[in-house]
Order: structure tokens, then sequence, then C-alpha cells
């Protein structure tokens, strides 16, 4: 079978505090790259004439736009890091460039939730592909390849967060009052 695989490359900072003394609990950045190899969801010929699974760019062009304007420059946290509580207190205009995870934000994480809502948007587009591997590229050295379903190798306690909508989400922290991010940008 044909798989279609594209890649795309994103800035992004985070910190992984399960291990207080480890070297990553400070807040750090990566130039990243995610590979999606995206398959029919049954075989299919070419049909002897167009010859394509599907259009590179009408395969690609929410993806690609999520990773860009979402994911690119997003600060990763785990749900109980009390960073939260600070841009709660001194930044929610941010909170939505938060990108939160249920547990420390580790490449084998992103690799998860990302693939979980290329998912999401595929099915959402009625798009006869699904992505059946991804891998997140955290440095040139090291780099993370999850292929399945995501949903089996989410922590049990995961639930249906962010990454099973088929939306711009990247945290499910409450919306912040318009007036009250508005009152702490100007200060
Ligand atoms: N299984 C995982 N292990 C580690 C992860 C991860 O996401 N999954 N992440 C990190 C840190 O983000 C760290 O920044 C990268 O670790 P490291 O390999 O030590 O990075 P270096 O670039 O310093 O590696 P060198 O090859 O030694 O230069 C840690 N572990």
């Amino acid at each position: 079978m044909f798989s279609l695989i594209f890649t795309r490359r994103f800035s992004m900072a985070h910190r992984l505090i399960a291990d207080p003394a480890g070297k990553c609990a400070i807040p750090h950045g990566h130039n990243e790259q995610v590979i999606a190899r995206l398959q029919p969801v049954a075989p299919q010929r070419l049909d002897g004439r167009a010859n394509m699974v599907a259009p590179f760019e009408q395969a690609k062009a929410r993806w690609h736009r999520f990773v860009d304007d979402r994911v690119d420059h997003a600060f990763q946290l785990g749900e109980s890091d009390p960073m939260i509580n600070w841009f709660r207190a001194h930044e929610p205009q941010r909170l939505g460039r938060l990108l939160v995870t249920p547990g420390d934000p580790t490449t084998e994480m992103l690799a998860a939730c990302l693939m979980a809502k290329l998912n999401a948007f595929l099915a959402a587009d009625g798009n006869d592909l699904r992505c059946v591997e991804l891998t997140v590229e955290e440095t040139p050295t090291n780099a993370v390849t999850l292929a399945g379903d995501p949903a089996d190798v989410l922590p049990a306690r995961a639930g249906a967060g962010w990454w099973r909508r088929a939306d711009d989400s990247i945290n499910d922290l409450d919306p912040v009052p318009v007036a009250l991010s508005l009152a702490v940008a100007r200060r």
C-alpha cells in the first residue's frame, strides 16, 4: 500500500519535572521535526489517469496549518506543572500558547498527542487517509516513532483531551475572560 509522508519543522520549549533533579526540569527548547506517514483506510489502485492517492497539498494542508499556527513556538508543560498557574496569574493572554499534556511533555507524549490530533483532523474532513506512523525528531540525534493507535499508549487516565478534537486547541485550560487578558496585556 502507498504511504504519503509529510515533514514539518517547528520550534518549541518544554520542561520535564517528573525527575526534579534532571537537567530537563529547566525550561529549554528544541527545533523539532514531525514526520507523518498517511495511508488510505482501504487499499486502492491508481486510477490510470490522475494516479494520486490524494493530492499532497490537500492531504497536508490542515495538518501543516495546525503545526505552523499552534505547535510552532508553543510552550509544552505537564498538566500539573506550577508554571501553568504562573501564566494564569501573570500572563493569562498567553495561556492559549501552552501545549499541555497528561504528565511530562516528553517526545513520546508529543508524538502520541500529535498523531491523535492528525487523525481527528483526517476523520473530521471525511478524508480516506489515516496517520499510521508519526515520528518526532527532538534533536538531530534523538527521535521517537509511534505506529498504531495513540489511544493504546497514552496514560489510561488521559481520557478525551484536546488531542482528540478536530480543532486548533492545544490544551484544555479554562478560557481566560477577555477583559482580564486585556487588562494584564496592558500592564
Ligand atoms: N525518552 C525520553 N528521554 C528524554 C526526553 C524525551 O522526550 N524522551 N527528553 C529529554 C530532554 O528533552 C533533553 O533536552 C534531550 O536529552 P539529551 O539526549 O540529553 O539531549 P542532548 O542534546 O544534550 O544529547 P547529546 O546527544 O548528549 O548531545 C531527555 N530524555
